[in-house]
Order: structure tokens, then sequence, then C-alpha cells
């Protein structure tokens, strides 16, 4: 009966019929492949779609027998625009996990209730706050050098980069978003706690799934380690948040907000807490400050590390594009002093860096909507890209835009597995069917912050070291692409585990 149900929801649109739901909280703990009978998506299954040659269709969809919601994919330019331009048709979802794991959030509400959220962190994205980003990325580089010892190095084995990047980017979301200000060898909230924040985001990232599960009881009945480590991790970060968040109301209440605290009156924290203590029409609870303090610190670190993971390897691999970066970086540079923001814009070898680096490892990798009324949805053509034919999509119908299928789609991006930087400026692809920031009125708020710091930290980087990857024997880039950038940059896990070398270049 499920599977019939769920036939009829999805419009009878042809796909995937599983055991699981694509989305399915079960379907995070079990093993992918048990069979094609019992096929469980899993959390990386854009990513592990595209590995076997993507969907068969633009629309398809996947329909579960035994636990879950159907859903339905879509994978090209056309549908993501149809799904992401119209958020009375396509809304966020109606119990989004991201609400359960981070408290009532701008990322996940619907409707009226996400434009009062949009309305009160928007005004701190200025150039104001892109100006301190540049800046902290420079200090915190600069501090990252000195305390690795690496100027006395003539070459830097990072085991894990995956560590040095989100640490990097969550000190900077940190210092510039919420004025919790640390150098690189103290990180922010180890005092007297258990874990460092890098570690506790790490832990909600991973263990996410067990925070969906587990009943409240289950951490003082059960002595598991993994149900005590993600128990100590959101306790430690509620604890760190609420203590800033009353040293913050503080400041405002005795009007102590001074231009010294790096952006005063401007940082998106300041006004997450103002809008609590001023009340009024878009007044924030308690539980909406957590919230969005919460889920700030979250989404602005791990999805700039997981562009940087994607891009030094891929600039390793592809050694003359990183000479062009290189050669940009003199020529911006040519006294070899540090970059500024000015500076930012000129930068576009860099830039185009960064937009291929994500359309091949996009760090969100789907995104997630649900019908809110009974749609038609038109289906395209895979291979012209026309309107086909149109399906009716039930109301509460899942839709997953497989932001992975639209990148690799041959028909947007010609010869799509190639690192190919130049395609962004020489006419051979349409910018709209980039999805990295998403799109329409849920595009990312952060891209420019995160487009700025990861700009500063290549010019800074790349200007005294070129970065390298180990192949084993007889391995080409490729081969090694496949072997190490596995997961997904979208997964649970991110890519990786990923190890590069800096060599410092012969002119410094
Ligand atoms: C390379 C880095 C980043 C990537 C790839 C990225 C990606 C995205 C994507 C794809 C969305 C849309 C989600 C959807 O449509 O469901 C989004 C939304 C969002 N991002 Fe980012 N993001 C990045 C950096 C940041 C930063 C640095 C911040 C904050 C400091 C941030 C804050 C947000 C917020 C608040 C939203 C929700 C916007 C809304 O619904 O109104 N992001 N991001």
């Amino acid at each position: 009966y499920k599977l019939w149900s769920g036939l009829k929801t999805v419009g009878y649109v042809p796909g995937i019929r599983c055991a699981l739901g694509a989305r399915s909280y079960l379907s995070l703990f079990l093993p992918t492949r048990l069979s094609s009978f019992f096929y469980n998506p899993g959390p990386d299954f854009t990513w592990e779609k595209q590995r076997t040659g993507g969907f068969e269709e633009d629309v398809v969809s996947v329909v579960p027998w035994l636990q879950g919601s159907p859903a339905v994919v879509v994978s090209s330019m056309e549908t993501m625009q149809q799904v992401l331009g119209h958020p009375d048709d396509f809304d966020k979802l109606t119990n989004d996990p991201g609400t359960i794991i981070f408290g009532t959030n701008v990322v996940t509400l619907q409707k009226e209730a996400w434009k009062k959220h949009r309305r009160v962190v928007h005004p701190a994205f200025s150039n104001k706050l892109y100006l301190l980003v540049w800046k902290e990325s420079m200090r915190m580089f600069r501090d990252m050098v000195d305390t690795e010892g690496w100027d006395k190095k003539q070459s830097v084995d990072i085991p894990l980069l995956n560590d040095l990047t989100s640490k990097f980017t969550i000190n900077i979301v940190a210092s510039c978003a919420f004025d919790f200000h640390s150098t690189w060898s103290d990180s922010i909230a180890s005092a007297g706690n258990e874990m460092t924040l890098q570690k506790c985001l790490k832990v909600v990232l991973a263990d996410a799934p067990l925070r969906l599960l587990a009943p409240k009881w289950a951490y003082y009945v059960f002595p598991f380690g993994a149900l005590k480590r993600v128990d100590t991790a959101f306790s430690t970060i509620h604890r760190f948040m609420r203590a800033q968040i009353a040293l913050r109301r503080e400041k405002i209440v005795s009007e102590d907000v001074t231009s010294e605290d790096t952006q005063g009156q401007d940082t998106i924290f300041n006004n997450i807490v103002k809008a609590n203590v001023d009340g009024g029409k878009f007044a924030f609870d308690e539980e909406e400050v957590i919230g969005n303090t919460f889920i700030m610190l979250f989404a602005g670190h791990e999805t700039t590390a997981r562009t940087l993971n994607g891009l030094l390897p891929l600039l390793a691999l592809y050694q003359d594009e990183q000479e062009k970066v290189y050669q940009e970086i003199k020529q911006v540079l040519p006294d070899g002093r540090d970059p500024t923001f000015e500076d930012f814009e000129s930068f576009a070898q860099i830039r185009k860096c960064i937009q291929e680096a994500m359309r091949i490892y996009p760090p969100l990798g789907d995104l997630t909507r649900e019908a809110m009324h009974d749609v038609q949805l038109d289906v395209t053509n895979k291979v012209t890209g026309k309107k086909d034919h149109s399906v009716v999509i039930k109301k509460g119908t899942q839709i997953i835009v497989n932001i992975v299928g639209i990148h690799y789609n041959p028909r947007h991006f010609p010869d799509p597995e190639t690192f190919k930087p130049s395609r962004w400026d020489d006419g051979s692809v349409d910018p709209d069917a980039f999805g990295g920031f998403g799109q329409g009125p849920r595009a990312c708020i952060g891209r420019k912050f995160s487009l700025a710091e990861a700009t500063c930290f290549v010019a800074m980087l790349l200007r005294d070291w070129r970065v390298e990857v180990d192949l084993a024997e007889g391995e080409t880039p490729q081969q090694w692409q496949r072997r190490v950038m596995t997961g997904g940059a979208a997964g649970l896990r991110g890519l990786g585990p990923i190890s590069v070398r800096f060599a410092r270049r012969k002119s410094q």
C-alpha cells in the first residue's frame, strides 16, 4: 500500500523503488547496497548516483515501500529554476531536520516566518562585513603560519586538509559574525569545556542522525560513547552560546556596543540578540536567538571549508591552472605585498577557480523542498532541455534539487569531469546552471562573505606556496581524484580525508 500511495503522490513519475526513502532518518544508519530489493539511497545518494552514471531522466521519483517519504529528484537547470524560483509552490520542508538540530532559524523556516528572520539578519551582510572578513582572514592566515612554524620550512605536509580548513573558517565566522575572537593556537570555547567549538561542530555534523533519532531520555539511560559524544557537543555549544548571548544582551541594554567590537552594532550576532531585546513586530524569542546563532556558526564555516577542500587538491592536480593563479597574484601584488580588500575584484582567476571547484564538488550537493499544494511540474527532455510533458506532484511531496547532477549534466557543462575554470568566461556555459549557492529568494546570504574569505586565503597561500598531492606509484591525477575525493562535498562526512603538501616557491 505504501508503495502504491507513494507512486500516486509523485504523479507516477518513473524512477527508483527502494526500501527506505531518500531522506529517511533510518537510511542514514544502514548500509546502502543491501540488495536491489532492499536498496537504501543513504546520505550521499546524489553523489553515489552521479558516480555510477547519474539519473536516467531530468525528473525521476524515489518511492520507498518500507519507511520514509516519496520524493521527486530534479537534475536540470530548467527544473531547478522551476523549483527554487517559486517558493509559493515549493518551500522548505515543514518538518525540516535542521530545525530539530539547530532550533528555529532563517535557513529552515517557511513563508512569513522566514521573511521576519531574513529581515533581521540581512542588514549585517554589507561591504563593511566583507572588509572585516578580508582583514580577519589575513590576520588568521599570518597567525597560522607563525604558530605552525611554516616560515622556517621549505615544505609543509598537511595530513588532514579538512581539519586545517575548518579550523580556519570557524575562526573567521566566529570573529566576523559574532565578535568571538581567538588566535590559531587558542581555540574558541575550549577553556573550561571538554571540547573545542571546532570539535563540537564536527560532532554535530557527523552524528546529526543520532540527534534526530535518539529521544532525550536515551542520553541518560544508554552509556554508548556516541550518545555521550553528541550530548557533550550539543551541551557545550549551547552553554557557549548562552554565555555569549547574555554578554551581548548586557552590552545592548547598557548601550555599550562600540565600534571597537569590530563591527560593533552591525554584527550578525548583534542583530540577532537585539531582535530579542527590542521586542516588537520583528522580535526573536530565546529559541530563535539560539537557533540563528547556531545555524550561522554552522552554515558560515563548513561550506567554505568544503569549498577549499575541493579547490586546493584540484589546483594541485591541474598545475597549469595553479600557475595561472600564481601569475595573477604576481600581477595584482607585484611587490609581493599582502592582498587588501580593494584587490578582491582583481582576482578574477581565483574566483573562476573557486566557482569551478564548487561546480565539481558542490558543498551542498542537493537542496530539499516540499510541494506546498498540488503542483504541475514541467518535465524537460534530457537531451534537448525542452519541455516534454508535465506531471502533477501532490501537496507535501519532497523535491530534491540535485545540484551534483546539474553540475555534471553535459548539456550544461561540456566535459563535466574536467576542472576547467576558463569555462566561466569563454561563453561556453550558462551561469544560471550553477547552483552552488542555491538560487531564487532562498539563495545563500553569505555568498560574498565566503568568496572574500576563500579568495584572501588562496591569494595568501599561493603567493608563497605551491600546492601538491602525492600520487601513488603509477597513479594518474584522475585515479588519485577517484581514490581520495570520495564521500561527497555535501555528504555527512565531506570529501576525503585529504592530505596535501605546500612547497615553498623558489622566489621566496
Ligand atoms: C562556500 C560557502 C557557502 C556555500 C557553498 C553556501 C551554500 C548555500 C546554499 C546552497 C544555500 C541555499 C540553501 C537552499 O536553497 O536550501 C545557502 C543558504 C544560506 N546560507 Fe550559505 N553557503 C556558503 C556560505 C555561507 C556563509 C559564510 C554564511 C553566513 C555567514 C551562509 C549563510 C547562509 C544562510 C543564512 C542561508 C539561508 C538563506 C535563506 O534561506 O534566506 N552561507 N547557502
